[in-house]
């Protein structure tokens, strides 16, 4: 262990993007884990250091923890008996009423009330405000919340070079056994209020959105007005106050965040009265974001919005929700391929790392592939490597297509010179 560090043995529960992360680069910093998952199958492969979700990094750290004995995996709760601290890493998907449903939060709180000698309970699932308190309320042990920041695709980096370590709890010492679990990285550490902390994940994730949908109706004005959006988010971004980051115009926010938590965070503003008009506006502003995208994909293919897309074919150039990720959950690309298909569009996709399939869309396994026949091909993902497609390649199977490219990545200039024509967000 590094000097003034203190190594413990840490329970995790669920193995997911945040659970596994954290499983293994806890083991990395010293701690010994042990990491409980509902899920038998993912279990026997996690075993095996064969890990299910595309992370840079994690692969490596799984099987560093296992080779070094300390970190391990179960199914089973009672193997978590003797922890100093448990995280709680569960899914808080949105429930029937827009807010987090918290049944598999309750079933884990179930399972660790009948395990003996667990320590201080760590809510590191997004959870509503008042969950922790009513976590140490009902298991009658110290709970601490401490929300996690990390963004897929990016989730070893993240975990180990935090900006920000968040320790919410009331128990002054399982707030200090929790804060020296990170002892090993460099980084403040936030004490607050158990309510303060909970908020404070859903304020972060609804601001990204807002910004993002700011940007994004920004891009629809300049279109308007002939100004460029990246010109537009360069003056803007060299502002501090403002910052550079999440300003990149897009189909649309999406993943397994950022769209349940702003539903959660409106839900929990109407149940307190409160009126959010701004962060409803951001969300209907990434509704007509997708749309905005359909109507580029009917005026590229019939030269009219309101033209009829019925038999056209269309490519798709990426699915996943952002690049760097295996992820398909709330994906904008998917939501747009569904629009274009409900519209009556043949649909071929390419995606270097999505983990599925997606209804309405034939699949092939080169992207040059999406081009064949087609009147418009859409980029929706903004993986680095569709800039390097041979786009005269492309050209010479789609007759006189449009691009249109839905993260301002390609080069018009090259995609005219071969021979497309081209779309992007808020540029001519
Ligand atoms: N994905 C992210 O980037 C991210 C980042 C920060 C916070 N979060 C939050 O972290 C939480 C987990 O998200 P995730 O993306 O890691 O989820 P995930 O779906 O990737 O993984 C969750 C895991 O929990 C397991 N599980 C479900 N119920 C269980 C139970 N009762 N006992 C044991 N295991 C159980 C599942 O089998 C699954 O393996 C959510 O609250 C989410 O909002 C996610
Ligand atoms: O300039 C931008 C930045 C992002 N996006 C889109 O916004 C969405 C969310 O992107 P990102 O935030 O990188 O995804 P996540 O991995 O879901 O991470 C978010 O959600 C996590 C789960 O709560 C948090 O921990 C992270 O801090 C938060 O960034 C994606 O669809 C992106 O394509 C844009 O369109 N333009």
């Amino acid at each position: 262990m590094p000097d003034g560090t203190h190594s413990y043995e840490v329970g995790v529960v669920g193995a997911g993007y945040v659970g596994l992360t954290s499983a293994a680069c806890l083991a990395h910093l010293g701690h010994r884990v042990t990491c409980v998952d509902v899920d038998g199958e993912k279990v026997a492969r996690l075993r095996r250091a064969d890990v299910p979700i595309e992370e840079p990094g994690l692969p490596a750290l799984v099987g560093e923890g296992l080779g070094r004995g300390v970190l391990r995996f179960s199914t089973e709760f009672a193997d978590l008996a003797g922890t100093d601290a448990v995280l709680l890493c569960v899914p808080t998907p949105t429930g029937d009423d827009g807010g987090a449903d918290l049944r598999a939060f309750d079933r884990a709180l179930g399972a660790l009330a009948r395990t003996p000698r667990t320590g201080v309970v760590v809510v590191k699932s997004t959870v509503p405000v008042g969950t922790t308190a009513r976590t140490q309320r009902e298991l009658g042990r110290p709970a601490v919340s401490n929300p996690e920041f990390l963004r897929e695709g990016h989730a070893v980096h993240d975990f180990l070079h935090p900006d920000r370590i968040v320790v919410g709890g009331t128990d002054p010492a399982a707030a200090e056994l929790v804060a020296r679990l990170y002892a090993g990285l460099d980084a403040p550490v936030l004490r607050t209020a158990p309510a303060s902390a909970e908020l404070a994940k859903y304020a972060s994730n609804a601001f990204l959105a807002l910004k993002v949908s700011y940007v994004n109706v920004l891009a629809e004005l300049c279109e308007r007005y002939g100004a460029d959006i990246g010109e537009v988010t360069g003056t803007m971004g060299r502002d501090d106050r403002i910052g550079g980051a999440f300003l990149a115009p897009g189909p649309g926010w999406g993943g397994s965040c950022l769209p349940k938590d702003t539903r959660a965070l409106l839900r929990a503003a109407d149940d307190a009265g409160v009126d959010f008009a701004v962060l409803d506006g951001a969300v209907a502003a990434n509704a007509h974001q997708r749309e905005r995208v359909v109507t580029k994909v009917r005026e590229a293919v019939t030269g009219s919005p309101h033209g009829s897309l019925r038999g056209a074919r269309v490519g798709l150039l990426g699915l996943t929700f952002k690049a760097g990720t295996d992820d398909v959950r709330e994906s904008p690309a998917v939501a747009v391929a569904h629009r274009l298909a409900a519209a009556g569009a043949h649909l071929t996709g390419y995606d270097p790392g999505a983990s599925g399939p997606v209804d309405g869309v034939q699949l092939v396994d080169d992207p040059v592939l999406v081009a064949k026949d087609a009147a418009c091909i859409v980029l929706l993902t903004e993986w680095p490597q569709f800039r390097e497609l041979d786009w005269p390649q492309l050209a010479g199977l789609a007759e006189q297509a449009t691009v249109v490219d839905c993260r301002n990545l390609l080069d018009p200039a090259a995609l005219a010179e071969a021979g497309f024509g081209y779309r992007g967000l808020g540029r001519s």
